[in-house]
């Protein structure tokens, strides 16, 4: 199995790129959404969340006001190192079952969508790990009319990050999301051929299909030596 890095910055398109893989089939597994079920009312990380933080940072349902905590952490390093370290076993967790279940499916190819794949050090799973780029201003523009948030806020929430100028540096493959959604596609259409060529020896022997071919061989194996075992005693 291939299991592709998509990372970038915050608001540089990974969800417009995740978007494009599904459309080709390509399932991704999406650590935000990962995140926001470890912060579910209820399970292990909330309580966890809600000891360290209090219950200043819930609504009146008892859910997370992501919003509150987005701005109590990310304004200040400490508290959000924090609160990665809370949380950070429950995605890790998360991620890797969401892997196992599309490996059992029989899935050749997979996306991890991490925004944080280089400071969670998840890179050293994912081959090869794309990063979606974007110019600072613009991404900073998007960011702003998507979430409708303050600039004080959005740029808080892109400090929060790895430049993502050192992300590139470390990336196989570079998408420039600075352009048109045209322009986009045409990058995606030349990374789907690449990320979709044929697997490497070592990709295809952790596939279901490459583990299914070792089991049997084993088996066989097995079966034979203890029939020439049987024949030689009988
Ligand atoms: C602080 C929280 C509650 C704010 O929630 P909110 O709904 O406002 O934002 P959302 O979760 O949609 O994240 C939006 C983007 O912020 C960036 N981001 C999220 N968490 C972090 C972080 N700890 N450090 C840096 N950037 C982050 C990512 O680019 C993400 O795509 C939430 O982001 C969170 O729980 N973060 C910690 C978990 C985490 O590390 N998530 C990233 C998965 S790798
Ligand atoms: N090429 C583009 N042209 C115009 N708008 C774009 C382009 N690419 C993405 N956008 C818009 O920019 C915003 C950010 O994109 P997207 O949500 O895909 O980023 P992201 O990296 O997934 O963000 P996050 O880190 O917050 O999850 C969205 O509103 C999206 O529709």
């Amino acid at each position: 199995m291939r299991i592709v890095g998509l990372t970038g910055g915050i608001a540089s398109g990974k969800s417009t790129v995740s978007n494009l893989f599904k459309s080709h089939d390509i399932p991704v597994v999406d650590a935000d959404v990962v995140a926001r079920e470890a912060l579910k009312k209820g399970s292990g990380g909330w309580k966890k969340v809600v000891a360290a933080f209090g219950e200043e940072i819930l609504l009146e349902n008892g859910e997370v006001n992501r919003t509150r905590l987005g701005q109590i952490v990310f304004a200040d390093p400490d508290k959000r190192q924090f609160l990665n370290r809370l949380l950070a076993p429950y995605i890790s967790s998360g991620i890797f079952w969401e892997v196992v279940k599309l490996w059992s499916k029989g899935y050749k190819v997979i996306v991890l969508d991490v925004p944080l794949l280089f400071e969670a050090k998840i890179d050293k799973f994912t081959k090869p790990i794309i990063v979606v780029w974007v110019d600072p201003e613009t991404q900073i523009q998007r960011l702003l009319t998507r979430d409708k948030s303050s600039e004080e806020d959005g740029r808080n929430r892109v400090n929060a990050q790895m430049p993502l100028d050192a992300k590139k540096s470390k990336a196989d493959i570079v998408i420039d999301n600075t352009g048109s959604l045209d322009d986009l596609n045409e990058q995606f259409q030349k990374v789907l051929v690449r990320v979709t060529g044929p697997l490497a020896w070592y990709e295809f022997w952790r596939s279901r299909q490459g583990v299914s071919i070792i089991l049997a061989s084993l088996t066989s194996g097995v079966v034979l030596c203890m029939r020439a075992f049987n024949n030689n005693n009988s």
